[in-house]
């Protein structure tokens, strides 16, 4: 079957668009999964939390190797979803460690190769959210990652670049979510088999 990941700056929407675009697949016979990521409830996963959260310190080679062993955790799980034949919708994937990762210091090659035989993406839709926009939807706990509007501009325009670089679709996230569903809906339906 097919995996669409949904990416995006935080409270760009992804959770929202990955829950209407299950929805529109069901209406359209087709079974979905949706898989978050970071996926906060596996062992590596409490790790995250706990870095995010400010609990724990790790240099950035670690903690970009834990997002990445956090997808391995569940490979088995993505790979019994498509064997089912069900539309695997990634709310973040392995997009976000490279975005992320170089706006970190890292080199790109080098994050590719941490997800490297995990499931193959069958399309990206990036969800382009501005800057203030993810900063009005939500203003308190805001995780380490996002706390700072400078690391938040750098991380829109990375994502911007590397969604050329890769052929990523990108959808104006700043539109009502009725909008932005049906952009993501047009896209998918060019691609569905
Ligand atoms: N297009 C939109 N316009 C206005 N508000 C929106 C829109 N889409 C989502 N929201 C609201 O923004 C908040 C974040 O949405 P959502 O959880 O879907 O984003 P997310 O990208 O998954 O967030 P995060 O990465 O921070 O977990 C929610 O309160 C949601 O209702
Ligand atoms: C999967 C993944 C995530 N990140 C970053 C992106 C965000 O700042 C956090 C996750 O926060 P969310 O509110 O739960 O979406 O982690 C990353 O750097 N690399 C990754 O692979």
């Amino acid at each position: 079957m097919m995996i669409i990941v949904i990416e995006g700056f935080d409270q760009a929407g992804k959770k929202t668009q990955s829950k209407l675009l299950s929805d529109f697949l069901k209406t359209q016979n087709k079974k979905s999964t949706i898989f978050s990521f970071p996926d906060y409830t596996t062992p590596v996963g409490k790790e995250i939390k706990n870095f995010l959260g400010g609990k724990r310190k790790f240099a950035p080679q670690v903690i970009h190797c834990l997002l990445a062993a956090n997808r391995w955790e569940k490979s088995q799980d993505i790979k019994n979803a498509l064997a089912k034949n069900h539309v695997v919708i990634m709310n973040r994937y392995y997009q976000s460690n490279l975005v992320y990762g170089t706006v970190n210091g890292l080199d790109l090659k080098w994050l590719e190769n941490l997800d490297r035989g995990l499931p193959k993406e069958n399309m990206v839709i990036l969800l382009d959210v501005k800057v203030s926009d993810s900063f009005s939807r939500k203003i308190k706990k805001r995780d380490r990652f996002e706390k700072d509007k400078t690391f938040a501009l750098k991380i829109a325009n990375t994502y911007r670049k590397l969604a050329k670089k890769y052929h990523w679709h990108i959808v104006n996230a700043s539109q009502q979510k009725d909008q932005v569903h049906k952009q993501v809906r047009d896209i998918v339906s060019k691609h569905i088999r």
